[in-house]
């Protein structure tokens, strides 16, 4: 049982790097809390903190409530877990997870019995005799696992474990690990670069740019509702199309008498008519009537587009003149690359995709489909 918040936590390193500007986080009991975001956005900087490996220039780091800033690192009932899995190689793997329990003076046949049932859990019995070396890297990150189980802490941390791991086997210990940590019910802080591992692991999703939380929720929330056009583009993969807003000539957005206003929200004749003048365009001159007053940047994801040859719209629809570019077939989905409003749009489509590279057509999204971001890139 362990909840873990930190209060505008600052790190600013000795030479001057402020890696970490102000990061607060309430993470529940029992969740699995995931950091993400590009390199050097301060993620691991966040996890040392919190593992007591890095001091705290500022701000409050509690476990189950009590401030820990000035608790060393083994007196904070953690376990954490590594890339470089952190092993002692001349050990064998049952001295490599009874290790940490030794030290702590627990009880030999204490220290068996724990370090046997971790090993059943995670499927190790038969390999209890082996030295690291001896091992895939798969089971290495495994007997690094079951280190950190059998100590029982109040808390995991798993720095970017799985990184040095193939694509396939990544996608099993990812499993492996969901499972796991939901079977213990230990609260845990798992940190990638990976946005398909952030949002297949995450109870609670933490987006980070530039040393500071650009979102933090549920991972579809987060998928379905960016708040920017950062984190829109980070999450999800071919990530979200963006395209740039103009709202000049015949596109300028009208005085907008307070009449004017109402008509456009009836939808009278003479609405439509400032409607259109009030709409913005794409770069090529598509109107986009529907676009909200502080709209700068139009967003939409690859699968909520579809591709039409025909020339008509349907109703409430973005259509957007488009030439195909390359088509990707991956299976069960092609990826569509076309160029469009000055940009390249990606569409996704299921099976086999009937456009071919130099097509002339349209790009069609639904009006509730489109996301709004202003200037700065926040949501609209
Ligand atoms: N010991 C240090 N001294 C000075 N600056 C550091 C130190 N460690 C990290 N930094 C800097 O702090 C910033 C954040 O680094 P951090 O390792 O936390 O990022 P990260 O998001 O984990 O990146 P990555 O995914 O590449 O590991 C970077 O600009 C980095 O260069």
């Amino acid at each position: 049982m362990a909840t873990v918040d930190l209060k505008d936590v600052k790190k600013i390193y000795a030479g001057g790097v402020e890696a970490v500007k102000g990061v607060s986080i309430a993470i529940p009991d029992k969740a699995l809390c995931v950091l993400v975001g590009p390199s050097g956005c301060g993620k691991s900087t966040l996890l040392r903190m919190i593992a007591g490996l890095e001091s705290i220039s500022a701000g409050a780091v509690s476990i189950d409530g009590k401030v820990v800033n000035a608790i060393g690192p083994t007196e904070r009932d953690i376990a954490m877990v590594f890339q470089n899995y952190a092993l002692y190689p001349h050990m064998k793997v049952y001295d490599n997870m009874a290790y940490g329990l030794r030290n702590r003076g627990t009880p030999k046949d204490e220290i068996d019995k724990r370090v046997r049932e971790t090993a059943k859990t995670l499927e190790l019995s038969a390999l209890l005799d082996r030295r690291p070396r001896e091992l895939s890297g798969g089971q290495r990150q495994r007997v690094a696992m079951g280190r950190a189980i059998v100590r029982n802490p109040k808390v995991f941390l798993f720095d970017e474990p799985l990184s040095n791991l193939d694509a396939k086997l990544r996608g099993q210990m990812r499993v492996e690990i969901k499972n796991l940590q939901r079977a213990l019910g230990v609260t845990s802080v798992y940190v990638t670069h990976d946005q398909l591992e952030a949002m297949t692991l995450a109870d609670q999703l933490v987006v980070m740019n530039a040393g500071l939380v650009e979102q933090i929720g549920d991972p579809l929330d987060i998928y379905e509702k960016p708040a920017s056009t950062f984190v829109a583009s980070f999450i999800g993969a071919p990530p979200m199309n963006l395209l740039a807003l103009t709202r000049d000539g015949a596109g300028r957005m009208p005085a907008g008498s307070p009449e004017e206003m109402a008509a456009i929200g009836h939808g009278s004749a003479a609405g439509s008519t400032a409607l259109a003048s009030a709409a913005p365009m794409l770069t090529d001159g598509s109107l986009v009537p529907f676009a909200p007053q502080a709209a700068a940047i139009l967003g939409f994801r690859p699968e909520d587009a579809d591709v039409t040859h025909g020339a008509e719209a349907p109703d409430g629809a973005l259509a957007i003149p488009a030439a195909v570019e390359a088509v990707e077939p991956v299976g069960a989905e092609s990826f569509l690359y076309c160029a469009a409003a000055g940009t390249r749009i990606i569409v996704r489509v299921h099976g086999r995709a009937t456009a071919r590279p130099d097509d002339q057509l349209r790009v069609v999204v639904r009006a509730e489909k489109l996301h709004w971001f202003d200037e700065a890139g926040k949501r609209v």
